[in-house]
């Protein structure tokens, strides 16, 4: 483990082999340089969240982001809908699918690591994330002059799952910021490493331990950007609320038993809005 100064990022090995890496971004891109027509034949369907267009659009007089997105289901591999995998580049099935799986490795592992961290088995957390579903969000920035500093990317919001992996092309073109007391810091994007993102799921998990982090996009004035985040979703068959082995001694308990599909339910029938999807599930 190494520390990345200034931004106190924990630096360790992945091990998602570079070619698994490098052959999925370099699809994801040949898929977005598309023209429009033939990107369209993956579109967003009324009766599902997943394929090409634009997330969290919940009416017609909101302020769009300036993005494009792709949204897959990709885990288990039973739940795929082939409806909205493109078929263009030829071979973006199979690098969604060989990345996808090696990915989720890693963020099992790092899940047991979070676990042991805080004095907790190391089963704990895996348990509730191993074998579910995990979602993949391309996003697709491109550049604008007149209005970089006036529209944003992708809207300030926390992510509803456990573990978010990132990964960006074009390392040196900013666009990730989280917010930290109040303020909104970029994050350094090094060429090859996986920014780690804590969602909705591990604060509610670990009782507030973990914190749900706010962040956002913001778009480059002349360079465009692509990301890919993968979502790691909890068991959806249980309650979920904070593991009592998590649970710091002497902590008020601050989640109740939760209902996480009414859960998502709510965080994809409404705009973005920062923190204020997981306040409303706090306890008083
Ligand atoms: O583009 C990024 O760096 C952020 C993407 C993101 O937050 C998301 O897809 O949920
Ligand atoms: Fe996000």
């Amino acid at each position: 483990v190494n520390t990345c100064e200034p931004c106190e990022l924990q630096l360790i090995n992945h091990g998602v082999p570079d070619e698994v890496i490098g052959n999925l971004m370099s699809d994801v891109a040949g898929f977005f340089k598309q023209p429009l027509e033939d990107k369209k034949e993956w579109s967003q369907q009324a009766d599902s969240l997943e394929g090409y267009g634009q997330a969290f659009v919940v009416s017609d007089d909101q302020k769009l982001d300036w993005a494009d997105m792709l949204y897959l289901q990709v885990q288990p591999s039973e739940s795929r809908d082939m409806r909205f995998w493109p078929t263009r580049p030829a071979s973006f099935r199979r690098s969604v699918d060989a990345y996808s799986s090696e990915a989720r490795e890693l963020a099992y592992r790092l899940l047991e690591f979070m676990a042991k961290g805080v004095g907790a088995e190391p089963a704990s957390l895996r348990g509730v994330f191993e074998g579910q579903a995990q979602g993949m969000r391309m996003n697709y920035y491109p550049p604008c002059r007149q209005a970089a500093d006036r529209v944003l990317g992708l809207s300030p919001h926390t992510d509803p799952n456990g573990l978010t992996l990132l990964m960006q092309t074009s390392h040196d073109v900013h666009g990730l910021q989280v917010k930290r007391d109040g303020r909104w810091f970029a994050v350094e994007a090094l060429d090859g490493a996986f920014v780690v993102n804590v969602g909705d799921a591990l604060e509610i998990l670990s009782n507030g331990v973990f914190r749900s982090v706010e962040h956002r996009a913001v778009i480059h004035p002349t360079k465009e950007r692509i990301s890919v985040a993968l979502f790691h979703y909890p068991y959806q068959d249980r309650m979920l609320g904070p593991l009592p082995e998590l649970v710091k001694k002497g902590d008020k308990v601050q989640y109740g038993p939760t209902n996480y599909q009414d859960f998502l339910q709510q965080y994809f029938t409404a705009e973005l809005d920062g923190r204020k999807h997981l306040e409303r599930f706090q306890l008083e």
